[in-house]
Parts: C-alpha cells; structure tokens; sequence
C-alpha cells in the first residue's frame, strides 16, 4: 500500500482469458456502464474509483489487463507493487475457469511474490447472467479449486446486470484489510523480540562496567 495520499490506496490488478469480462467488471464498477461490444484491451488501462468500509474510505487503483496471450509482455510489467490480484474467468467458459492456476503462476512470477498468501487473491467467476444451459462451472467447483488454492475469497458475478460487482470489489478489499492487520499483529510481535534482546543487551553492557570497574 502507498499512502501519499491521505486514503490508503490499493493497487488491483485483474486477470484472466481474453473475453472473459474483465474491462466490463471495471466498468462497471468504476461506472456502473456495461458494453455489450467491448472490445479486447491492448497491454493495460487503469482507473481510480473510492470505496468506503466501515467509515473508511480506500481509493482502489483498477489495472485490467489484455488476457490475449500475445500481450503477455504489455501486462507483466504492471503486476508489481499490486494489493490486490482479481482471478477472472467466465462461468460460460470452462477453459477460462482452467486457466486460472496459469494466472495465478504467472501473476505470482512478476509481481515477484515471495509468499501466495501475502496477497489477497479473489477469484471471480464472471457472466452470471447467462442461461443454466451455458454453464460450464458450477459453483462447487470454483469453491472446491479455491480450497485446493488457500483462496478464501470467491464470488460469482454478472458485469451484464450488475449482480454482485460491487460486493466483489468489497470483498476484496475486506480481504486485504484481513491480512493487513495481521502483518501488523505480527510486525508488533517482531518489534517487541527486539525490544526484549535491546534490554538484554543494555543489562550484559552495564555487567561488564560493573566488572571494570572492580578490576581497576
Ligand atoms: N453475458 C455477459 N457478457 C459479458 C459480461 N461481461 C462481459 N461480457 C461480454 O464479454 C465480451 C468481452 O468482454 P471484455 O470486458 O472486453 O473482456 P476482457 O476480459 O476485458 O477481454 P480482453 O480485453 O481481451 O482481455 C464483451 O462482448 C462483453 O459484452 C457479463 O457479465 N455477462
């Protein structure tokens, strides 16, 4: 997190196949617009949109990202500093819903992370608006390969009719605020272990004046 300004501002990253609804979902999001003829995304666009919880307001900084694979190199730069990574994939597409470990790999790669739980990922299964007949994944599934992934956080959405968007970026961010404070827990538990071996040290210090002064 950066915090030049005076919100926390919190870089989102979203991710998935080529036409699973990732600028739509932004759109959405930031606009409440939806296209029905969006075209593909060209490397990245980003857009800033507030969120507030619990009396605080987040400015979230929305990366959505081309998923075509011929704009790998265009993407990966921008994956760094993230706080935030969105896994999409389109529940009419179960090849997208497949794709999601290459995301996560790939994402994981160049934001160079050291740890998949230090940040928050949520997976979000796009396009829920189409008819049962053209399901490709279930519900079940998504949370079963979450489980399988030590993702907490899931949510299936319709960028089309608008359902669950905003709760979707709620809840990413609910996630983030999860972790946050309990790096700080543990930060806190870090600085009083040095806190501990400081004191010790001062202690072992005025021990051996004591037996320098006895000496001369
Ligand atoms: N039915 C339905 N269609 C959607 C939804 N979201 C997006 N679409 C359609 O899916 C197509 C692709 O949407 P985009 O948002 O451009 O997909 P994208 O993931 O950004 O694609 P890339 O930029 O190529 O990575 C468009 O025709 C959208 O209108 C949705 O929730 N429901």
């Amino acid at each position: 997190m950066r915090s030049a300004t005076k919100n926390p501002l919190l870089k989102v990253v979203i991710l998935g196949d080529g036409g699973v609804g990732k600028s739509c979902l932004m759109n959405r999001f930031v606009s409440n617009e939806f296209d029905e003829h969006s075209f593909h995304t060209i490397g990245v666009e980003f857009l800033n949109k507030d969120l507030e919880i619990d009396g605080q307001t987040y400015t979230l900084q929305i990366w959505d990202t081309a998923g075509q694979e011929r704009f790998k190199t265009l993407r990966t730069p921008f994956y760094r500093g993230s706080d935030i990574c969105m896994l999409t994939y389109a529940i009419d597409d179960k090849a997208s819903f497949k794709n999601l470990e290459i995301w996560r790999t790939e994402f994981s790669y160049y934001a160079d992370l050291k740890d998949n739980n230090a940040i928050p990922f949520i997976v979000v299964g796009n396009k829920s608006d189409v008819s049962s007949e053209h399901r490709e994944v279930s519900m079940l599934e998504m949370e079963t390969w979450c489980n399988e992934n030590h993702i907490t956080s899931c949510i299936e959405t319709s960028a089309k009719n608008a359902s669950n968007v905003q709760e979707a970026f709620r809840m990413a961010v609910q996630h983030w605020i999860r972790l946050e404070s309990r790096a700080d827990k543990n930060q806190t538990i870090v600085n009083d272990t040095v806190n501990l071996s400081k004191n010790q040290s001062d202690v072992k210090t005025s021990c051996c004046g004591g037996s320098g002064d006895e000496t001369n």
